[in-house]
């Protein structure tokens, strides 16, 4: 089921933070952005949390919410950047005491609480308290909370934030595995993140979209600006000053320099999707 999100506007304190924001989330979407683009404010949005100017938002073809008439709905399960709760409980008293708010018994629902631990695969750490737990893991307890409301689109503002390596490789592991039988709206400011992940990409910046569209897509919009170039080490500083180098790779005698460059330099080659993203950004720049 997709979220339909049309035209869009949020203003706080007579400043626009979103502006006329028309999207599609559907398939695993990611949706990218630099710092202050608006999608925390968009996924609160759309999770029923805050109110809003003009626009609409739809559920498939039902409307849930317009301006002033938010509504929380069921479906739409949304994990926050941040959050921490009841630090002296175990996960399962955690997720149990959740299950009895939302009006289950309690001997009723120890299957489903392992099924949804299962799912998050924290099965070998039920009986742990919340403040054992790891920040990866206490995100994927976040997770088995939703989960227990059976929602079929989940939100996930900047689920690796903050994360190591290892949990990070878990965490989307995790969230690829729900891509099977879920809508996931992944936000993030990292093109990592969500390069191996998202079937479909909406960039913000500033409030307005600037792209909605495939992975590749996206990446197209480097393609005539990508660059590879073989650097010895004592030139480095120099190319760095005059190009915009967006990655580099050390080699024992030299280090390959990848720029986006609008004047042929070095070798050109295929865009990747940071190049596209960092592309559009710099278009979105050059128009103010
Ligand atoms: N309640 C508020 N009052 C004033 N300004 C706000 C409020 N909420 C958001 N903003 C501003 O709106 C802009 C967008 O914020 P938002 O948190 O949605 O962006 P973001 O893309 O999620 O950024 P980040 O990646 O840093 O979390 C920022 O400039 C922020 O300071």
């Amino acid at each position: 089921m997709a979220v339909v999100i049309e035209g869009l506007t949020k203003i706080v304190k007579k400043k626009p933070i979103l502006s006329d924001v028309s999207l599609t989330l559907s398939g695993v979407y990611g949706l990218l952005g630099p710092n202050g683009a608006g999608k925390t404010t968009l996924m609160r949005i759309v999770a029923g949390l805050l109110e809003f100017n003009a626009g609409q938002v739809l559920l498939g073809e039902e409307r849930i919410s317009t301006g002033t008439r938010v509504k929380r709905v069921n479906e739409i399960g949304y994990l926050p950047q941040e959050f921490m709760m009841y630090p002296e409980l175990t996960m399962y008293e955690v997720l149990e005491h959740l299950a009895v708010l939302q009006g289950e018994h309690p001997a009723a629902c120890r299957s489903k609480i392992e099924k949804v631990i299962e799912q998050v695969n924290l099965s070998s750490h039920i009986n742990k308290k919340m403040r054992e737990l790891s920040g990866g893991m206490r995100r994927r307890v976040g997770i088995a909370m939703l989960l227990l409301r059976e929602p079929s689109i989940l939100l996930f503002d900047e689920p690796t934030a903050g994360l190591d390596i290892r949990e990070r490789v878990r965490f989307r592991n995790l969230l690829k595995r729900l891509g099977h039988d879920h809508t996931i709206v992944i936000s993030s400011h990292l093109v990592e993140d969500i390069e191996f992940l998202c079937t479909k990409i909406g960039v913000l910046d500033r409030g307005t979209v600037l792209f909605e569209g495939s992975p590749d897509e996206l990446k197209q919009k480097a393609a005539p600006y990508t660059y590879e170039l073989e650097v010895p080490f004592a030139e480095l500083d120099s190319i760095m000053a005059t190009n915009e180098v967006v990655q580099m790779s050390e080699e024992p005698s030299h280090v390959v320099v990848r720029v986006l460059s609008e004047e042929p330099i070095g070798r050109r080659v295929a865009p990747r999707l940071m190049d596209g993203y960092l592309a559009l950004l710099k278009e979105a720049e050059a128009h103010g």
